[in-house]
Order: structure tokens, then C-alpha cells, then sequence
């Protein structure tokens, strides 16, 4: 799925509205009954809902949308904030849409709010896409009222106030809603977690804008949803052999960290890999037999951390740092895989940590490499950023310049090609931030590369099933029991 800027919202609207053709009032009626619909799915008619509708389009929808929910029989209240005399011509015909005894209210002073009412569901229509400046004065003040009360509260298409494609101030004034939902395509503010107070639970919903015009504008933004993730999947064929799906090496652990390796290497044989071997210090040997039966083990001649590379011939993919911490003797073996590696690595932890210590060495990664850095080991790597905005550009400088698989790990996920192109991934849950989930997904793109799948297509599918592993391991579970190992025992597609 691609996610556009505002501009090219505006212009895929343009698009809908000329060449469907459909007028634009019907267009937004389309858009109020995809919201209609999905609320209708969740909330009866049991409980209040208070509308607060702007006077441009997001506040038309807003309109279309208590219509439709007064005619349902659902106990509707509009509020339109009168903040000024402008309006779009689609919101004053929704206005004049307005049934005969729907409960319409014009607010024009703060003190004409409505008082709060517990459990009610408020609908935030105030401003969507076209938010071009700070929110002030009336508009803020309901803002702050909605934020204040104890409410349910669902944005229409975005939250108002929250800009979808740019950062907002630190000051601004923005709805924090429980759901948003969003028409057609995801926002690039709701990837981004500097906004997670401003987009609560989002969904999108299918208003039909023009397939084509979607097909064809570019842009360097993407969301791996399941039916992206499920096309990547590569079958495994009746005649395969172990050989088909690769020789993964494993480099990982230490004195106290064997964890990591075991994380890392149980999370690569089940993903499919066709051998593993574990090279760890010799404190691991007997831990990685008797908790991977199905890995062979190669022991380091030292006794607590990884001192020596092993002959590279036999493997078609490296993966190294999970637990290994950052001995100059252990940075040796980095710079000497770096330097023999023809296959693709995947570099993750203290790996990462010694690559930024050691900047010369990036320019020398082999093509393929994938780099799983979270926020932290990010800012090692390539610098401060003031906001998240700023660190994606960095990132997709980043992937550009060192031309490698960037997975900037978070609650999406992004996934930075070398075209420095962004693929935000849909799944996992607040339960995956626990230690060891990381160890677990250098294990799924390790055995991933190891089938040959192309670093790109490995990063995307395999952070992606990491995630829904997460997510049925959290299903379990619940977030707060999870724990790496459960995300193991849940991989499989
Ligand atoms: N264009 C279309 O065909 C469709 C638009 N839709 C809705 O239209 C929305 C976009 O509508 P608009 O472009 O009319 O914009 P908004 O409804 O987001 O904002 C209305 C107007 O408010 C003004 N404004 C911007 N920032 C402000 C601020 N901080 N304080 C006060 N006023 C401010 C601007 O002049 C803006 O045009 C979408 O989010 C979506 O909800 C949907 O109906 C689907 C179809
Ligand atoms: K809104």
C-alpha cells in the first residue's frame, strides 16, 4: 500500500472526482458511509455521540456523517464550531442536507460547549488533511475539552491539528483520539512515534479513489500490509532439499549472553533456513547443543567471547551480534567478515555498536547487508536527528550512501531500501518491546537470506512475520507476559 502527502492526496481526489467521474458531495458522501459502516460495526445505539464538525471538507464529512447515524436511529449531537465565516461549498450542502429536528448546534464561544457527558462517543470532524497552520483560539479551546473529557473519541481521517506529512510544533494543539479512521491510504504521521498520543488505534477504510492514479504517482513511502506480505511468501517446492534453503552461519553470544544466540538461532530454524550453524565461545557449546538440537555448533577458541572468524566457504548467508559484545577482539572478526564476506550479512546489537565506532567500515559492506538498528544504535550510526521526520531522511540518506537493507526498528517498523525508498511494517505490538525480540529477528532475516530471498524482500517479509508472530504470541499471552521466546515458538507463515 503507498502512502501519499497531502498533495498528492489532494491530487488523487482531483483524479477520483474528474475521471470516475463522481462529484466531490458524493465523494465525501462515499467517505461518511465508510465511516458509518465501520462505527455501525462497533458501537450501538445505546451511547450518545457528540459530533464536532470545522466548516471544510473533514467538517462536511463530519456533517454527512450525523445524518447518516440520525437516520440509523443512532442518539446523535452536532456541534459545528463556528469559528469562522468561511465554509467549503460541501459542507454547507451537507449543512443543508440536515434533517428536519436533527440536534444542530452552533458554537461560537468557548462557553457554549456542551458539558461533559460520561460515556458518550465524540467524533472529532474539526480539521483533516488541509490543517496549514497551528490550531488557535475557539478551535483550540474544543480541542482541549475533547482531550480533557473521558470520552470514546474517533478522528475522522486524521486528528485534528496533527499535520500528515510534516512535524507539528511541541506546543501545537492536536485531538488525542482512541481511533482513527483514515480514508484509503494510511498518513505518514501515524508511522512515526512522535505522534503515537495523536492517532490512537487507525484503520483505514476503502473510499474507492482512482486505482490508477494510485497505481501510477510515485512516492518513496509504503505500508507492508498482510496482502503485500503474503505476495513476497515464496513456496517451497515438492523436489527442495535442505540444500535449496541455504547454510546460515550464526555469530553471536558471549559469557552471560548465550541467550541472544539461542533467540537469534532457534528464530532462523523456523524460518525456514536449511542448516545453521552456531559459531559461539566456548562457554556456549554445550548451551547451543542441548537447547538447538538442530544446529551444528562451532566453537570459538576462546573461552567468553568471539576471537576468531570461521572458514566462510560452506555458508550462503552471515548473521552476527546478537550478545557479543564489543572486545577489540571480537571488532577484529567484524572487520575480517566484512572484508572476505561474498554473501549477504545481516548486522545487528553490538555488531552495529562496533560499526559505529568503526565508521570506515560501513563503506565496505558487502551488497545485501542488512542493518537492524533501534532508535539508539541509529543515532550511533549516523547521528542526532531533532525529530522523526529529520531521522527518516537520515535513514533513507543512510541506505542511499552505504547502498544497504536499513530495518529501523520501532512500532512500525521501517524498512529503508538502497533506492532509499521506506516500507512501513503493519505488525507487532508494545508486548515486542522486551529484550531478545531484536535477537529473534536477525534469526528470521538470516534464514531468509539463506533461501535466497533478496535482502529487500527479506527485510520486508521477514520483519513483517516477526510482527504477526509477536501479535498471536501477544494473543496468547496478553503483551505483558510476552516474552522473545514466545515470539519463536509463533513464527510460521
Ligand atoms: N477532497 C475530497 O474529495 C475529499 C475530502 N475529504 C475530507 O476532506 C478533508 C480535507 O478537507 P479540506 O481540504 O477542506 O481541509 P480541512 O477540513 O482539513 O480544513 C478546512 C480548512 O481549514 C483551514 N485551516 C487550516 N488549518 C487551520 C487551522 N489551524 N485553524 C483554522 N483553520 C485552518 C484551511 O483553510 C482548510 O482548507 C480530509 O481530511 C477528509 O476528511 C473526504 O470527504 C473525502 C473526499
Ligand atoms: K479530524
Amino acid at each position: 500500500m503507498k502512502i501519499f502527502n497531502v498533495s498528492q492526496i489532494r491530487a488523487l481526489d482531483a483524479h477520483t472526482i474528474a475521471h470516475e467521474p463522481i462529484t466531490s458531495l458524493d465523494l465525501m458522501e462515499r467517505a461518511a458511509k465508510a465511516f458509518v459502516c465501520w462505527y455501525c460495526a462497533r458501537f450501538d445505539h445505546q451511547q450518545t455521540v457528540r459530533i464536532f464538525c470545522g466548516k471544510g471538507n473533514n467538517g462536511g464529512d463530519g456533517l454527512a456523517i450525523a445524518r447518516l447515524l440520525h437516520h440509523k436511529e443512532y442518539l446523535v449531537q452536532v456541534y459545528v464550531v463556528d469559528y469562522t465565516e468561511q465554509a467549503s461549498d460541501d459542507f454547507r450542502a451537507n449543512l443543508e442536507r440536515m434533517p428536519q429536528g436533527a440536534p444542530l448546534h452552533f458554537i461560537k464561544k468557548q462557553d457554549e460547549l456542551p458539558a461533559p457527558a460520561p460515556g458518550t462517543i465524540l467524533i472529532d470532524a474539526l480539521l483533516g488533511s488541509g490543517l496549514s497552520r497551528p490550531v488557535e483560539g475557539l478551535l483550540a479551546a474544543v480541542i482541549r475539552a475533547i482531550n480533557q473529557s473521558e470520552a470514546t473519541v474517533l478522528s475522522v481521517d486524521i486528528a485534528s491539528g496533527l499535520y500528515a506529512d510534516q512535524p507539528n510544533g511541541p506546543e501545537d494543539v492536536i485531538v488525542q483520539p482512541d481511533y482513527t479512521v483514515t480514508f484509503q491510504l494510511p498518513k505518514l504521521a501515524f508511522m512515526l512515534p512522535q505522534n503515537n498520543r495523536f492517532i490512537g488505534d487507525w484503520q483505514v477504510v476503502d473510499i474507492g479513489l482512482s486505482a490508477d492514479f494510485i497505481e501510477q504517482e510515485s512516492t518513496p513511502y509504503y505500508f507492508t500490509d498482510a496482502a503485500v506480505a503474503r505476495a513476497l511468501i515464496r513456496p517451497r517446492l515438492k523436489f527442495s532439499h535442505k540444500g535449496t534453503f541455504g547454510h546460515a552461519l550464526l555469530i553471536a553470544g558471549s559469557y552471560g549472553k548465550m541467550g541472544a544466540a539461542l533467540l537469534a538461532g532457534s528464530a532462523c530454524l523456523r524460518s525456514g533456513v536449511g542448516l545453521l550453524t552456531a559459531h559461539v565461545p566456548r562457554c556456549g557449546y554445550s548451551i547451543v547443543q542441548t537447547y538447538m538440537p538442530e544446529a551444528m555448533t562451532q566453537v570459538d577458541p576462546h573461552e567468553e567471547i568471539i576471537t576468531a572468524l570461521p572458514a566462510l566457504e560452506p555458508y550462503s548467508v552471515v548473521g552476527m551480534g546478537p550478545g557479543l559484545g564489543k572486545d577489540p577482539q571480537t571488532l577484529r572478526v567484524l572487520e575480517a567478515l566484512i572484508a572476505q564476506a561474498q554473501v549477504p550479512l545481516v548486522l545487528d546489537a553490538d555488531a552495529l555498536n562496533l560499526l559505529a565506532e568503526n565508521p570506515a567500515l560501513l563503506q565496505k559492506l558487502p551488497q545485501g547487508t542488512i542493518l537492524t538498528p533501534h532508535p539508539k544504535e541509529f543515532q550511533r550510526l549516523a547521528g542526532d536527528a531533532a525529530h522523526d521526520y529529520e531521522r527518516l531522511a537520515l535513514a533513507r540518506r543512510f541506505a542511499r550512501k552505504y547502498q544497504v537493507v536499513l530495518c529501523l526498528k520501532g512500532g512500525h517498523t521501517a524498512v529503508v531500501f538502497p533506492d532509499g525508498t521506506v516500507h512501513f511494517n503493519a505488525t507487532g505490538n508494545a508486548g515486542m518491546a522486551t529484550g531478545g525480540t531484536g535477537d529473534v529477528l536477525t534469526g528470521v532475516l538470516t534464514a531468509l537470506l539463506a533461501q535466497k530471498y533478496p535482502a529487500e524482500q527479506a527485510a520486508q517479509l521477514g520483519v513483517y512475520q516477526h510482527g504477526a508472530a509477536g501479535d498471536r504470541a501477544a494473543e496468547q499471552r496478553t503483551q505483558t507476559a510476552l516474552i522473545a521466546s514466545d515470539v519463536v515458538e509463533n513464527l510460521g507463515w
